[in-house]
């Protein structure tokens, strides 16, 4: 599991060492790991002889650890310059780094827009403006040299120079991941002693690019460490929640989930969250709705139990309601009933308008930012679009804790959250996925886990998560598996949401190949 801290929690991780005199030797280890980091971009691109680096080497540690880096760069061959951006530069680093071979310039009132220019026109860019000793967004001739780098190089994709962030890119609010001036998007990031959470959610996490964590020895991994500020599942952490079948099992043991989704209007999203369900593995779904959309629904899933009655008569493990639920009072009804059931139940589009004031943690709201707008706004928390989507843990944690319920942000990153703090952030999905019907799988595959899980007592044991994390935890990793199921599906081209099943299964069958 990926843990993440924010920049406080880390700094006093540092303090001790700092205390026993070890400042020096830590900066070395950063400055190797961001050197590693460097020298894989420039290999695949082409080799280090002979290209350029320049660093923008701000006034703190994160200057120090990027003119070390360049040094090393200078000493195999390549043009290295630095950009000073304060009028003290750490002074040990900068030595080595002119010792190496490397030009210094100063930042200066007249030629911003001419160091711009050679940041454009070089292979590598350090942004060492400043890190976990950062205060609020980027500011004065700094934040205009960002700007003009920006003008200059073009966005990333079609720009000459690859950017590698030094701990973090520079302007991110390594907390919140919210960005609120010029910033450098990076093409990696090396990151020191942990993952900072706002690299992992939000602004933040677009601009961090691929996240490179350096073990610097400041022991967060370890049982005396504070818990992380954000967790990120990998496969053996889905694969430690996934429910396996087990000898005795029979279809009850292993999870009924019930399933009031899909309207007359609608029927393909009951469709497709029954098939996600289905390919994710579960004892049995029980589907309520429309006699219409239930004929259609076994025409291509024969397996699956269909009426037209109430929640109350369906014995099930677990509820998913709303996808597709539209115009149809029959459904917001079983809605309602799902929600106080008092057993799991997955709230997605448009049931989350039948969510009471306060429920429990099991039960988890899948909205996507729109939704969210409107659900907070509902209760009289009003927030923009653009403000959710700049920092979505931030906001995902205050509708799990303002409801009580667990829940699960869609976007680039998708955040879980639970009422009682912690926070999941998954970045397996792709942009293809962003399309119709994407949502509806995502709420099967999430209902089926729900179902497997509510009689699975030591499931978030066995993840090493706390016990009230469980539901954000299931969520992240379902998460996981349409995420990479998506991942799949694209690699053969666009991707059509009513074949992912197939690649769920193959996604499971990852997990299961995961040792017990
Ligand atoms: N400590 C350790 O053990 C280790 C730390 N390590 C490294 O040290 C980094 C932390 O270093 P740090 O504490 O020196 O602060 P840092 O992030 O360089 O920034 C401070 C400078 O930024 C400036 N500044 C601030 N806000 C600004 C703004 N909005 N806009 C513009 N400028 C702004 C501020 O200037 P001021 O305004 O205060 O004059 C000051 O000069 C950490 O991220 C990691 O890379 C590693 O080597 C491993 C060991
Ligand atoms: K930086």
């Amino acid at each position: 599991m990926l843990q993440a801290f924010t920049a406080g929690q880390v700094r006093s991780a540092e303090e001790p060492l700092l205390a026993a005199g070890q400042g020096a030797a830590l900066m070395q280890k950063a400055a190797h790991g961001l050197f590693a980091v460097a020298a894989g971009m420039l290999r695949d691109s082409g080799g280090l002889y002979g290209r350029t680096v320049v660093v923008l080497a701000g006034g703190g540690n994160n200057g120090g650890d990027a003119l070390y880096a360049a040094a090393r760069l200078a000493r195999r061959g390549m043009g290295a310059t630095a950009i000073a951006l304060s009028e003290r530069i750490h002074p040990d680093a900068l030595a080595v780094f002119t010792a190496a071979g490397g030009r210094l310039e100063r930042l200066t009132a007249d030629n911003t827009d001419a160091l711009a220019a050679r940041c454009a026109a070089a292979d590598l860019i350090i942004d060492g403006v400043l890190g976990t000793g950062a205060s609020g967004a980027l500011r004065g001739p700094v934040a205009n040299l960002i700007d003009a780098v920006n003008a200059k190089a073009g966005p990333r994709g079609d720009r000459r120079p690859q950017v590698l962030a030094c701990d973090g890119p520079s302007g991110v609010d390594l907390d919140s991941g919210r960005i609120e001036g010029p910033v450098l998007r990076a093409d990696a990031t090396a990151t020191f002693g942990a993952a900072k959470a706002g690299l992992l959610t939000g602004a933040g996490a677009l601009a961090a690019g691929e996240l490179n964590v350096i073990d610097i020895g400041l022991g967060l991994s370890n049982g005396a460490a504070p818990a992380p500020a954000i967790r990120r599942l990998e496969l053996a952490d889905a694969a430690a929640l996934y429910r396996r079948p087990r000898t005795a099992d029979h279809k009850y043991t292993r999870g009924v989930l019930g399933i009031a989704a899909g309207s007359e209007q609608y029927p393909g999203a009951a469709v497709l969250a029954t098939g996600a369900a289905l390919a994710t593995g579960i004892g049995m779904v029980r589907y309520l709705g429309p006699r219409s959309v239930g004929a259609l629904i076994n025409s291509v899933h024969p397996e699956a139990v269909c009426s037209t009655g109430g929640v109350a008569e369906a014995r099930s493990q677990a509820w998913l309601v709303g996808p597709g639920a539209v115009g149809d009072p029959e459904q917001a009804r079983r809605a309602r009933d799902a929600i106080t059931s008092g057993l799991p139940v997955v709230v997605d589009a448009g049931a989350l308008a039948e969510v009471p004031r306060t429920v429990g943690p099991q039960v988890i709201l899948t909205p996507h930012a729109g939704e969210l707008v409107a659900f907070l706004g509902g209760r009289g928390r009003p927030v923009t679009r653009d403000a959710i989507e700049a920092s979505p843990a931030e906001y995902a944690l205050e509708t799990a804790r303002l409801t009580g319920a667990t829940v699960l942000l869609k976007g680039y990153t998708t955040v879980t959250a639970a009422p009682s703090g912690e926070v999941f952030s998954q970045a397996d999905a792709t942009p293809w996925l962003a399309t119709a019907g994407s949502g509806d799988t995502l709420a099967g595959i999430l209902g089926a886990l729900a179902a497997a899980a509510a009689g699975d007592g030591p499931a978030a044991a066995r993840a090493g998560v706390p016990e009230g994390a469980k539901w954000a935890a299931v969520a992240a990793a379902a998460a996981l598996i349409h995420g990479r199921a998506g991942q799949r599906a694209a690699r053969r081209g666009p991707v059509i949401v009513s074949d992912l099943p197939g690649e769920i299964g193959a996604v499971v069958a990852g997990l299961l190949a995961v040792p017990d």
